[in-house]
This record gives structure tokens, sequence and C-alpha cells, in this order.
């Protein structure tokens, strides 16, 4: 069977025989003083290339955190750019955490950066932020559908404080909002069977939010991205009883709980096939 070409089919592909895990490279300086490198590119590169090596093939995808790349400056993005092609000789799809959202006519800067044919920085997808308006996010949807990439769009993150814009609107809320655009620009794209490419953020922190405010995810018909697992205190229960008949859609995430039991490269692995378990359960 030919590989499929785009993002939701290819991810949905890669949660099947791998599971619905992604595996968080966010090298923090408290991670990297703990595995005994140092705070610079050097040690980034050696950091973000271990769990490359680790769980390059275990997980269905690995999502770099743009900003601890960034606060390297120029150096630090020399290094995301080797990373991201180091993961596409490996055969893991990337998910770029950059969380870009702007005006259109900057949106197609950055989404020229993330998901654009040749772009040192181009991943398998970005995550986006839809608060400047979801069609501010035009070009990047665009540009995603037209080279087989994805997007992750911030409906419902995380942390606690996203509630008090998100939960805003009333029985119409922000995020139902959000989750109908997408379900809307999938349906549009008819992704033949498989999950579309318009995938949402939704924390597994989030409790009981998705069915409280009444999100369509089967409607969604797209990938979920769900940080929080682990550090953040969530669990693969907690994935179970948030997303219901949605878990099928769901790629749990989780970064530093996996990434403390480095640097040893079988022990990451070792973390990372737990975490993946418990997902499973
Ligand atoms: O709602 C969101 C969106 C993104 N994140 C990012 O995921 C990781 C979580 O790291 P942990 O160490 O597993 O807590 C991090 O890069 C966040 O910026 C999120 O947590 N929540």
């Amino acid at each position: 069977m030919p590989e499929p070409a785009a993002f939701g089919a290819r991810l949905e592909v890669a949660m099947r025989a791998r599971g619905q895990l992604c595996v968080g490279i966010d090298p923090h300086p408290a991670l990297l003083q703990a595995w005994g490198l140092n705070d610079d590119a050097g040690g980034l590169e050696r950091f973000s290339l271990t769990v490359l090596e680790a769980v390059g093939e275990v997980a269905a995808a690995v999502k770099p955190q743009v900003a601890l790349y960034e606060r390297h400056g120029s150096r630090g993005l020399a290094v995301l750019e080797k990373v991201l092609a180091e993961a596409a000789a490996a055969g893991v799809l990337t998910i770029a955490d950059a969380k870009r959202g702007d005006i259109g006519s900057t949106m197609a800067a950055y989404a020229q950066a993330w998901l654009g044919e040749g772009s040192p920085l181009a991943a398998d997808a970005v995550t986006l932020s839809p608060y400047l308006g979801y069609e501010s996010l035009r070009p990047a949807l665009d540009l995603a559908a037209q080279t087989g990439r994805g997007v992750f769009i911030l409906a419902l993150t995380s942390n606690p404080e996203g509630a008090s814009v998100q939960h805003a609107g009333g029985s119409d809320s922000v995020a139902r909002r959000i989750v109908r655009a997408a379900a809307e620009d999938n349906a549009a794209a008819g992704a033949a069977g498989m999950l579309g490419s318009v995938g949402l953020v939704i924390g597994a922190t989030v409790g009981d939010a998705p069915a409280e405010l009444d999100l369509d995810l089967a409607a969604l018909n797209g990938p979920v991205l769900a940080p929080g697992l682990g550090a953040q205190g969530a669990t693969g229960a907690d994935l179970r009883r948030t997303f219901g008949p949605a878990f099928g859609q769901v790629l749990g995430t989780s970064s530093r709980d996996i990434l403390k039991a480095g640097p040893d490269a079988a022990a990451l692995r070792e973390a990372a096939l737990r975490t993946l378990e418990m997902v499973a359960a």
C-alpha cells in the first residue's frame, strides 16, 4: 500500500502501528543540567538527538518545544532544523510546538516557515493559536493542505488559565466554535475515511470540559493532541474519561515525565514505553 500523503492519514497510520503517544522534546535548562549537559547549543543538540534515538521508533510523533530552541537564538534554531531533518530521516512524525498566530499577511510567513516545502524548519505539523480569529489562520490551513502537512489549533489548553478565554461565550463557547470551524475544514478537504489534517489541542488535564462545552469531536474527524500527561498530572484514565468515544483520535503527549529518565537512551525508551502502556490501558 503506498504511503498516504496527507498528515492526518499519516498520523492515523502511525498511531495504529505504534500507539497514541507523542514524546515532547523540551530541553529545559534544568533537564540539560540534570543530564550533565551545558545550557548551550551543543547541550541542546546532544539532548535532542538522544531523545530522538531513544524514542524515534516507539512514538507516533515527537514534538519539539520551539521556545526552548529559540532561547538559544540562531544556534538554537540551527539545532532545531537538524532535529527536524533527523526525525524525518528516522521516519518519525514531527509536530513543531510553536503556537503561531497573527494577522493573515504575517501568518503567511509563519506558514512558509513551518509548513512550506523546502523550508529548513518545516515539520509535519505545527501548533497554531486561533486567538486572532480562526480565519486569520487561513494561510497556514491552505499551505498545510497543499504540502500534505497538518496543524493543531489550540482549543482547550492544558493550563488552568485557558478556561477564562476558551470557555467564554455561554452555550456556544469559544472552544466550541473552534472545534466546529476545524470540523468544517476537515469535511471540506474530504479525508477519504482517514483522519483529516486539521487537528486540535485539548489538554489531557481538562476533565469533563469537552462534554460540558458540548464539543463535537466525532464531527471533527481530525486528531486531538492532548498535552498534560505526567508532569501536569494527567493519566491514561483521564484521557479515556475526557475524550470518551473520541479517544481513538487522541494523541497523548508527555515531555518532562519521560525526559527526566535521561540521559541514558535505554531508560528514556523504557519511560516512553511505560507511558504508552498507561495510555493504552
Ligand atoms: O495546552 C497545551 C499546549 C501545549 N503544551 C506544551 O506541551 C508540553 C508539555 O510538557 P510537559 O513537560 O509534559 O508538561 C510543553 O511543551 C507545553 O508548552 C501544553 O502543555 N499544554
